[in-house]
């Protein structure tokens, strides 16, 4: 933890109710966006609370995700042979950062770490949805905090 932030990174990000309101709103531009909607095409709306359930998890609350959801290999699972375009995945992070920017606090560092995670998430995320992929053990859930991955 850096010297200036002494708070955990979830509880400076507002803990789940913060991951809520940046989580809902960000489905409501996805479901819209001509780019993204056909990928969402299954869209359940129990899809928003489990992310917010896993985000929690990244960001240091409560290991609900792998306690209940089945952790890390079944959040990977959920994305096989989506086959996700560079486009996609682009458009993601941009509609969920600009959330950010408006959901979250406007901490520098806050920010620009929920900002890497997005990134990295969204790679893995597009990497094991095309054709063929193997899982494998991935391991447990990563944690993110003021410093990156933990
Ligand atoms: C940091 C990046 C990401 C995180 C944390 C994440 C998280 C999740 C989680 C937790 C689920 C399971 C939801 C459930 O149980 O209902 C899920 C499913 C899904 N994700 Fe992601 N995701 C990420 C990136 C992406 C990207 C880049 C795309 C597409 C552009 C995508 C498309 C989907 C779709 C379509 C499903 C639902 C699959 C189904 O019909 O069951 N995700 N994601």
């Amino acid at each position: 933890m850096t010297e200036q932030h002494s708070e955990s990174f979830y509880d400076a990000l507002g803990g789940e109710p913060a991951l809520r309101r940046l989580v809902g709103s960000f489905y409501d531009q996805v479901l819209v966006d001509p780019l993204l909607e056909p990928v969402f095409a299954h869209f359940t709306p129990t899809h928003v609370e489990h992310v917010v359930v896993w985000l929690s998890e990244v960001f240091g609350g409560p290991a609900v995700y792998t306690e209940r959801l089945g952790g890390h290999h079944a959040v990977l699972s959920s994305h096989l042979n989506l086959n996700i375009t560079e486009e996609q995945r682009a458009r993601w992070v941009e509609v969920m950062l600009a959330t950010a920017a408006k959901e979250l606090p406007a901490d520098e560092l806050l920010q620009r770490r929920f900002a890497e995670y997005i990134e990295w998430g969204t790679r893995i995320a597009a990497s094991v949805s095309q054709p063929g992929t193997e899982l494998g053990e991935p391991g447990p859930a990563p944690h993110w905090g003021w410093d990156g991955l933990a």
